[in-house]
């Protein structure tokens, strides 16, 4: 899904893009993100060795070695930066650079410090977004690419908090400080996903902007999928339990790949 961002930013930046520059920016890119999970995966071993959910990962169950891991982390970031720099260019490079970095140097560690790790992690989350931008020679002053980031930075908050309240017991075993272990009514992880909803509405309209008979109707569909959204965030601020979070989990996951359909056709109407 993070290539699918940045195959639909590459696009929508409006400078027609060679199929190879694009193949080129997915493949530095997943060289790059492998990297960032990798590495994630390396400084978590033994936290993951205590959750259900990750206790299989190759590094808990004893597939790969520690230092294997490192090693492989640190090659693919290399890699795949050297490549992004040379098959793409440097902007691009500087962005996934930042990502990495993010992920791994900041995020990773502030999920054991302060419940305030998911808004910084939805930031790496979302880069990718410019990682395509800059690909298609898009500029970043560009409000259009501040929009696109804007739109997967808020879609996390539903998307992980449901996680966050569904794992709240194992995050707490292993000593992550999620919003769902040091609040365990589920009301702050309710209202990150709330107000995260609510930010999908109006970025739904700037997205997607009413231009016209076709393009309206096509905003009127991203206002729609933003609001199934909301309406699933405050399903769970009333009742957070297991089957409001799931359900906003099922949702996240169709909301985003539905947005980026409906941006993309808006793009191509225009
Ligand atoms: C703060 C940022 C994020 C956090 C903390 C997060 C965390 C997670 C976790 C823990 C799961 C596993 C759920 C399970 O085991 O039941 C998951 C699933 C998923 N996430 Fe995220 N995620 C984040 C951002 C993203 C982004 C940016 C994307 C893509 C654009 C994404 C796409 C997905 C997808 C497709 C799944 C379902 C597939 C799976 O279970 O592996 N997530 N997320
Ligand atoms: C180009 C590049 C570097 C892309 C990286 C993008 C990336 C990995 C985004 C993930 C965002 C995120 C905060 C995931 C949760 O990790 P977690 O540690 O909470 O998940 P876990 O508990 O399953 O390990």
């Amino acid at each position: 899904m993070i290539l699918v961002t940045v195959i639909m930013a590459m696009v929508t930046a409006g400078n027609s893009v060679s199929m190879w520059v694009a193949f080129h920016a997915c493949l530095g890119t997943a060289l790059v993100a492998a990297s960032a999970s990798v590495m994630n995966q390396w400084l978590e071993r033994d936290r993951d060795a205590v959750m259900n959910r990750t206790c299989r990962r190759p590094l808990p169950s004893g597939n790969v070695a520690s230092s294997q891991a490192a090693g492989m982390g640190w090659v693919l970031v290399l890699v795949g930066s050297v490549y992004l720099a040379v098959f793409v260019n440097l902007p691009t490079m500087w962005c996934g650079l930042a990502t990495w970095g993010l992920y791994v140097w900041v995020y990773t560690p502030l999920k054991m410090l302060s419940w305030t790790n998911t808004l910084v992690g939805t930031l790496p989350g979302a880069l990718p977004v410019w990682m395509g931008w800059t690909a298609a020679e898009g500029s970043l002053i560009d409000v259009r690419a501040w929009i696109l980031l804007g739109v997967v930075v808020a879609w996390q908050l539903p998307h992980f908090m449901a996680i966050a309240y569904m794992y709240r017991e194992q995050y707490a075993a292993a000593g992550y400080k999620m919003i769902t272990v040091t609040d365990p009514s589920g009301r702050g992880a309710a209202w990150h996903a709330i107000l995260g909803s609510l930010a999908l509405i109006v970025l739904a309209v700037l997205s997607v902007p009413p231009v016209g008979l076709f393009a309206s109707l096509l905003t009127v569909c991203a206002v729609a999928v933003a609001l199934w959204q909301t309406v699933a965030a405050i399903r769970f601020v009333r009742a957070p339990d297991m089957k409001t979070a799931r359900r906003m989990l099922h949702v996240s996951l169709l909301h985003l790949p539905l947005t980026m359909l409906l941006i993309l056709l808006s793009y191509w109407i225009r």
